[in-house]
């Protein structure tokens, strides 16, 4: 990553309240060339370039990071569901390393994708899982046992609720990061917001620094114990989703 690449990602990350370190910056541009090296060999990104990795991945990840930094939730259990390549959740670990992370996806190469960058990266207290997150949600090991979880373009809105209900604790939030289509997914979602036990707080309208990406991020709070019955399995929230 040459000077003024680097440059845009630390005045980008500065805008959003996060003042990289030269480790911070190393992490990330380790990470930037991992993810076009790696996508060579397996589908992981159709944004190879690196200025639209900056600005649609990190700093795009980074927006969850605002929300947690101002409500003090920085030394956070939180679980990133269907994370892909790492996103949200290594930008956010690499900007709070209070965090301990878990990363979980369906696809097995890319967790060995993921395993590899946490390793190249350094990063501490970080697990990578392999699974599916309606029938983690279901184990005595990942239910309910998180503060937070976070997910970005993994389903519509009332089957991501469903995904992630079964790791948020009472108390603890979903921050489900979302495109213009937010209003309708709230609309179609009051169903499964209520008998998943979550309430609504917020949606926050993030424009990424110095580009003309936005990204809503809804905060959903966890108010009360999730049912036995929920999440249901994956045949079922598809055929009837709440
Ligand atoms: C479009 S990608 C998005 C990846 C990443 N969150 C991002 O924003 O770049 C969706 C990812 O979710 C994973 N996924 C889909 N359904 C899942 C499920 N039920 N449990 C765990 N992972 C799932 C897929 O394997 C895929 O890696």
């Amino acid at each position: 990553m040459d000077e003024a690449v680097q440059e845009y990602l630390r005045l980008g990350a500065e805008k959003m309240g996060f003042a990289l370190d030269r480790e911070q910056i190393r992490q990330f541009t380790v990470y930037s060339e991992l993810l076009v090296q790696w996508n060579e060999k397996m589908n992981l990104t159709a944004i190879t370039e690196e200025r639209e990795i900056i600005g649609k991945h990190f700093l795009d990840s980074l927006a969850g990071g605002v929300a947690l930094q101002r409500d003090g939730r920085e030394q956070v259990r939180l679980i990133d569901v269907g994370t892909g390549a790492g996103f949200p959740g290594i930008p956010l670990k690499i900007v709070l390393p209070g965090v301990s992370l878990t990363l979980l996806d369906s696809l097995q190469k890319r967790v060995a994708f993921l395993q590899e960058v946490c390793s190249q990266l350094g990063l501490q207290d970080v697990t990578c899982i392999h699974g599916r997150a309606e029938e983690l949600g279901r184990e005595v090991e990942y239910r309910e046992n998180y503060d937070v979880a976070v997910s970005r373009a993994v389903a519509p809105l009332p089957v991501l609720l469903e995904y992630c209900s079964g790791f948020v604790r009472q108390g603890g939030l979903f921050l489900a990061y979302k495109g213009p289509s937010i209003v309708e997914e709230l609309e179609i979602s009051r169903n499964a917001v209520s008998k998943l036990q979550f309430s609504i707080r917020e949606t926050m309208d993030m424009v990424i620094p110095d580009t003309e990406y936005r990204h809503f991020i809804t905060i959903f709070e966890k108010i009360g114990s999730l049912p036995l019955k929920y999440p249901r399995k994956q045949s079922k929230i598809k055929k009837e989703p709440l």
